[in-house]
Parts: structure tokens; C-alpha cells; sequence
């Protein structure tokens, strides 16, 4: 070693660079433990690797617990990124609600800028663009009515009914026809048509989603080790990179684009339409904005809308098929309103309070966003006498909210009931929060509710649902990574 250090001999070589790399250590090290002022507490992790030796591939869990040592926010390093971590409502409310706009970044995550091409709306890092297509996107979805939002689900749900019915008596997993729904919903109100479940192009569309991979290896572990680790980043988003442009729905969206540029229409017949319409005219005053930032908002709006819905759908059949006792108090309730035949209404909601409240201990049991999405600070802020500077990310851990005792008692039971009042009303809770919260949260959180409902409902009016006792699938079985999905699994389903 000292022939190396010290070619020459000299002994004082040696001292100097032993001396510089100590010197080295305790700069690296005053760095690690150096916080600002009035940071956020947490735990400390390892220098270089902050605390990623100590999650597990669920990491909601471990910060629910760090939750209880720290306080409800606190800060930790993933590898030598800072962030801070939310886990109680108030937390949520101060950061993300009160102080919603310099929280409106979402971290420059290399593994989507890289691999999810175009970039779109979900993991714009924030800016002109971003701002373009959120206002676009709230302004459509809020233009579409109850009525024509309600008419348009149940013409899908005709259909997914009849796909079903064609099981009837056997063991079958959903997951497919399930998607076929919910995606001709999407394509109804974006591309402004609905494809025949035979389509090939549709049936394209129907197994990239399928394709579980591109929710799973994205996953939030992967990518903070990632983005830690460049060299492993590089190796492992190749695999990434080919799964996800094979998905290729940024292909067909861009092909429905470019066919729809051609023939633009003044009228505005879709949202799609009205808007290229839009972007057309706004492109020229946008730096930087090209036709690829459209087909980036419509893919992450197929995939943002179509892989989560039916995720959660399945969860939600799941466990009906595991607890038959609120399976049938579920269909009681609709055959009192709605009937065995009749067509379900939004509005039939407030008459359907088990129901309801099973479908919110749905979304509090099964959270399909334990971290909902990444946040950043675009500037420096003080939340809770809390200093954040620009440049922090920010999880909000719903899946901490959703299962901290504090708040629930057996969170790992899936209980109805506790969404009841003494006189069996419905009780919405402020402390279930799957869509996350402020200006980023989810775009189409009343669409998902309307067709959570709308679906949920028919299934149960038209099928009983089972599992093979002999081996039951596991409500525990799932796949975390951006979202929570289960294992694939099959039900047995019979017509009433
Ligand atoms: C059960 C269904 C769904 C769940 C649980 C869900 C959940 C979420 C969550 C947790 C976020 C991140 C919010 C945040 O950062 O605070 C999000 C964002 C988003 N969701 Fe959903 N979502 C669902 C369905 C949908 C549907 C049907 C659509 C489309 C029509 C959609 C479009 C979006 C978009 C575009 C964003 C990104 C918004 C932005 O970054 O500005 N989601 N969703």
C-alpha cells in the first residue's frame, strides 16, 4: 500500500494523503450531519446511503413508525437526496394544502424523464407546461356532466356485464374485460369513441396496461436507489426503457393525435379535439412546446386513468369475495334502490350508505398510492415552524394516514362499519385521502369516484362472487410500486 501512496519513498507523501482523505471523511461528514436550521428531525441512515438500507419494499410502513419517534413530519435522506416524509393529516393540510403552490414540483425522477416518454402531466416537474396542461385537464373534466358522465359509464358497463355473464359458473380473472371497460370510458371521453372489445388497436392499448411490469419495476425503491446509484440506474432502466416504449400507448395516443391534427375541428367534440385546438394556438407562446407534450398528457391520462380504477376495482371484488357477509348487505341495499334490473344513478348514492362506506374502507384499506406521488418545495418554505429549502421532495405517506391507530382502530381489518353513524348514515372521514391533496392532486379523482361506483355497483347487482376455498387468494398479496395492485388472481362468478 505505501509503495503505491509512496513511489518514491518519502514519508511525509504518505502523511499528506492520509491527512487529505481524513480530511476528506470529516468534510463528507459534517456535510451528512450538517441540517438547516429548523429542519424537519429524523433518522439519520448511513453517509452516502441515508436510510435505503433500512426500508423494505413496503416503506410506508417503516415511516409510519418513524412517524411515532420523529413526529408526524420528518425529514430523511435517500442516498443524498433530502426529503420529508408526511404522515398525519395535519402535516398533509399545512404542507401540501396551505402552502399548495411551493409544492407544486414533483422531483426530477431521471428513471420517468428518461423512460417515460413524452413526458406528460404526472411526472412534469412542474413549471409553464405543467400549469398548461393542469388547467386544461381541470377545466375538461369539469365540463363533463353528471348526466353525460353517468351515461357514458353505464353504456361500458352494459357491455363488461355481458363479457362477464359469458363466465358465469366458472373461475375467471376479471382483470382483462375489467380494463376493456374502463379504458373505452377513457377513449369516450378523450379520443371522443369507444372501440369494439375486438379492435385490434384497442386490444394493443388493453395489454400494455395489462402489462404489470411498468407499474411494478418504477416503484418508488427502485427509483430511490436509482437515483442514488447512477451506474445501477443505468443498468436496470434499460430493461425499463424497452418495457415501457413497448407499451408503445404513447405510439397509438401520437398516432390518434396526428389524425386528429389533420382533421381539426372548430367544434369541440372531445377533449381530445378541443385540446389540440387549444394547444395549437398556445404552442407558439409556450417556449419549448411541441405536439410531444400533448401525447404525453392524453398517455399519462390513459394510464393515470385506466391501470388505477381497475386496480382498485380489483381489490374491491377481492374482498367482496373474501367477506360475503358485506357482499350481501352490499346487494340488499341495491336491490332496495335500484332493483335487479334497474340502471344504477350517481345521485342513487345518497340513498346507498353501506355502500358507500364500503367503498371508502375500501380506498382506506387498499391504498393504491401508499406514497401517493412525489412532491418538491420550488421554493424555500416554513411549514409547521419548519424550515424546507427549495429543492426538498415530499412524500405524503396516505398509506401511514390510512392505518395509523391513532386514527383507526384494527387498521388492518377491512371494516364498513366504522363509515356508519349510530343511525346507519354514511360519515365521510377527512382522514382518508387516496387522491392526495392541493394543487397536484388527482385529476380525475370524480371521474374515478363515479365510475367506482357506477361499476362496483353493477357487479354486484348482476354476480355473486367467490374464491376457490381450497386456495383462496390472499388480500395480503400485492405488488407495491407506484401504485399497490394485487397479485392476479381468479373469482368465481355467477349470474343472479
Ligand atoms: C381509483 C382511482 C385513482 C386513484 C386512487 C388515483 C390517485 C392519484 C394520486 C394519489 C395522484 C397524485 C396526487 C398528488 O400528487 O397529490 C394522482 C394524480 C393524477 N391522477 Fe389519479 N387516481 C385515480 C384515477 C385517475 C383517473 C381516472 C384519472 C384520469 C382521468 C387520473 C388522472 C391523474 C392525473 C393526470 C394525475 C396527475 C396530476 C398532476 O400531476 O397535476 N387519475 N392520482
Amino acid at each position: 500500500f505505501s509503495t503505491i501512496l509512496n513511489p518514491v519513498g518519502s514519508s511525509w507523501t504518505v502523511e499528506l494523503v492520509l491527512v487529505a482523505i481524513c480530511v476528506a471523511i470529516a468534510i463528507l461528514l459534517r456535510n451528512w450531519l450538517k441540517r438547516p436550521s429548523n429542519y424537519p428531525p429524523g433518522p439519520l441512515g448511513i453517509p452516502g446511503l441515508g436510510v435505503i438500507p433500512f426500508l423494505s419494499t413496503f416503506p410506508q410502513r417503516e415511516f409510519l413508525k418513524w412517524s411515532k419517534k420523529y413526529g408526524p413530519m420528518f425529514s430523511a435522506r435517500f442516498g443524498l437526496q433530502k426529503w420529508v416524509v408526511l404522515n398525519d393529516y395535519d402535516s398533509v393540510v399545512q404542507t401540501l394544502v396551505k402552502n399548495s403552490q411551493s409544492f407544486h414540483g414533483r422531483p426530477s425522477i431521471r428513471l420517468f424523464i428518461e423512460t417515460w416518454t413524452p413526458l406528460g402531466i404526472v411526472f412534469s416537474t412542474g413549471g409553464t407546461i405543467w400549469k398548461t396542461h393542469r388547467n386544461f385537464g381541470t377545466r375538461a373534466v369539469r365540463s363533463i356532466n353528471q348526466n353525460s358522465m353517468e351515461e357514458t359509464i353505464n353504456i361500458e358497463i352494459k357491455e363488461y356485464v355481458a363479457r362477464l355473464g359469458e363466465h358465469s359458473g366458472t373461475s375467471v380473472d376479471i382483470h382483462e374485460i375489467l380494463i376493456h371497460a374502463v379504458a373505452n370510458v377513457f377513449c369516450t371521453f378523450n379520443l371522443g369513441k369507444r372501440f369494439d372489445y375486438d379492435d385490434e388497436k384497442f386490444n394493443l392499448l388493453v395489454k400494455c396496461i395489462l402489462n404489470e411490469k411498468h407499474t411494478h419495476p418504477a416503484g418508488f425503491n427502485p427509483t430511490i436507489f436509482r437515483l442514488t446509484f447512477p451506474l445501477c440506474r443505468n443498468k436496470l432502466s434499460k430493461v425499463e426503457r424497452s418495457v415501457i416504449n413497448e407499451i408503445s400507448i404513447a405510439g397509438i395516443v401520437r398516432q390518434v393525435v396526428k389524425d386528429s391534427t389533420d382533421k381539426i375541428e372548430t367544434e369541440d367534440k372531445n377533449m381530445m379535439n378541443s385540446y389540440l385546438n387549444k394547444s395549437l394556438s398556445i404552442a407558439s407562446s409556450i417556449e419549448g412546446y411541441t405536439t410531444e407534450d400533448t401525447v404525453g398528457f392524453f398517455t399519462d391520462l390513459f394510464i393515470g386513468g385506466t391501470e388505477t380504477l381497475t386496480s382498485q376495482l380489483r381489490w374491491g371484488f377481492l374482498t367482496m369475495a373474501l367477506h360475503p357477509e358485506y357482499q350481501t348487505r352490499v346487494r340488499c341495499e341495491i336491490d332496495d334502490v335500484i332493483g335487479r334490473n334497474g340502471t344504477a344513478k350517481l345521485s342513487d348514492q345518497s340513498k346507498m350508505p353501506f355502500t358507500r362506506a364500503v367503498i371508502a374502507e375500501l380506498l382506506r384499506f387498499r391504498t393504491l398510492g401508499p406514497l401517493s406521488l412525489p412532491r418538491a418545495a420550488v421554493k424555500d418554505v416554513t411549514v409547521q415552524g419548519y424550515k424546507i429549502p427549495k429543492g426538498t421532495n415530499v412524500f405524503l405517506n396516505a398509506w401511514g394516514l390510512h392505518n395509523d391507530e391513532k386514527i383507526w382502530e384494527t387498521p388492518h381489518l377491512f371494516i364498513p362499519d366504522r363509515h356508519l353513524d349510530p343511525d346507519g348514515n354514511f360519515v365521510s372521514s377527512k382522514y382518508i385521502l387516496p387522491f392526495g391533496a392541493g394543487v397536484r392532486s388527482c385529476l380525475g379523482e370524480n371521474l374515478a369516484r363515479a365510475e367506482l361506483f357506477l361499476v362496483f355497483v353493477a357487479t354486484l347487482q348482476n354476480f355473486e362472487l367467490s374464491v376457490d376455498e381450497n386456495k383462496p387468494p390472499s388480500l395480503d398479496e400485492g405488488r407495491s410500486g407506484i401504485i399497490y395492485t394485487p397479485n392476479p388472481f381468479n373469482l368465481i362468478i355467477n349470474q343472479r
